[in-house]
């Protein structure tokens, strides 16, 4: 099977388990695991912010931000097609009794005026604004980039209100390594950050939420009554600290190999890849085949290629670690005798 699904099914390297294996623990609970220690200190150094906190997913990460940031009653503005929106079974409602408020962006990125318009003034009838979530890559545009001075405008509109700014970046690694601006530099508009460990950088699970040490700490609580208080983690926290130190540059092969993946598919007549491929996902759309997404996607399982439905004629595929250039000319070829 040649799994494009998502950058979530890679799997641990060799090194990762070693590292695991060898892995120094302790009782996380009392900040007593080495591992975990160390790498909350590196990812917090590499966003340029006070603290991290290990969580367990990408979901957990970004919801344990709007608990640490929201009250009861807020409203959170957040992109139409936003992970957090989407494809968190609208935890931050039944969580933390928030309300989403979404804009619709342009390839992921809200308009920084349609953002302040959306904020809302001081009025016994109205909601508070609580938080603004940004995604960075963004997942459901197609792991497109979010600009810098995109996220620039945004926080300065935030911080003239006084309202945080949460940034899901499940993908940041990808953004950074596409453009070649440091995480920091992106983390500097934000206040709090999620990135995954889980995906792109291999790890085999986790992500890392980061920002002031009073939030974290915030979090870390809200963390602990939710069940997620980890004890000898620092098992899979070390393969997290290896794909932190050896495992994001190599995050350029992922988006050569979607390139010609897109180009592949560009050349497949009935085939029409949609927007551009800006890091490791591709979008396209099977319309004029005359099948949906779905029937599609049989075909192409029937076929050995796994990939997922991101619309009624849309379909994306993810190239991870464990997608190599012959996979993705394999992947073409069976593309073509699926049709
Ligand atoms: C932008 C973003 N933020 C958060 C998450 C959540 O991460 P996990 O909870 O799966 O670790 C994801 C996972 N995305 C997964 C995928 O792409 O296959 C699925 C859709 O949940 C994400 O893409």
């Amino acid at each position: 099977m040649i799994d494009l699904r998502s950058d979530t099914v890679t799997k641990p390297t060799k090194e990762m388990r070693q590292a695991a294996f060898e892995a120094e623990v302790g009782d996380d609970v009392y900040g007593e695991d080495p591992s975990v220690n160390q790498l909350e200190a590196l990812a917090a150094e590499k966003l340029g912010k006070e603290a991290a906190l290990f969580v367990t997913s990408g979901t957990q990460g970004n919801q344990l931000a709007v608990l640490a940031h929201c009250k009861p009653s807020d409203e959170v503005i957040m992109e139409d097609n936003a992970h957090v929106f989407v494809y968190e079974g609208a935890a931050m409602s039944a969580l933390a009794g928030i309300q989403p408020r979404t804009i619709k962006g342009e390839r992921g990125a809200m308009n920084p005026e349609e953002v302040e318009a959306a904020i809302r003034p001081e009025d016994i009838h109205f909601p508070e604004t609580g938080l603004i979530c940004l995604e960075n890559t963004h997942n459901k545009a197609g792991g497109t980039i979010l600009p810098l001075e995109n996220m620039k405008e945004i926080k300065d509109i935030a911080q003239k209100h006084q309202i945080p700014v949460h940034l899901d970046g499940a993908r940041l690694f990808n953004a950074s390594v596409a453009t070649g601006i440091p995480v920091h530099e992106y983390a500097a508009y934000t206040d709090t950050v999620q990135f995954c460990l889980s995906k792109g950088l291999g790890a085999p699970v986790g992500s890392i939420l980061a920002g002031p040490k009073e939030f974290i700490d915030r979090a870390r609580k809200w963390r602990k009554r939710l069940g997620g208080g980890l004890r000898q983690a620092g098992m899979v926290a070390a393969p997290g600290i290896y794909a932190l130190n050896h495992m994001i540059d190599r995050l350029a092969e992922d988006h050569y190999n979607a390139k010609v993946l897109a180009e592949g598919l560009g050349d497949i007549s009935g085939i029409e890849v949609e927007g551009q491929v800006e890091t490791n996902m591709v979008l396209l759309n099977v319309k004029n085949l005359g099948l949906t997404s779905e029937q599609f996607i049989q075909k192409l399982e029937s076929q050995g290629v796994l990939a997922v439905p991101y619309g009624p004629y849309t379909i994306r595929f993810v190239t991870h670690n464990g997608i190599s250039q012959e996979d993705v000319q394999t992947a073409l070829s069976k593309i073509q005798q699926a049709i």
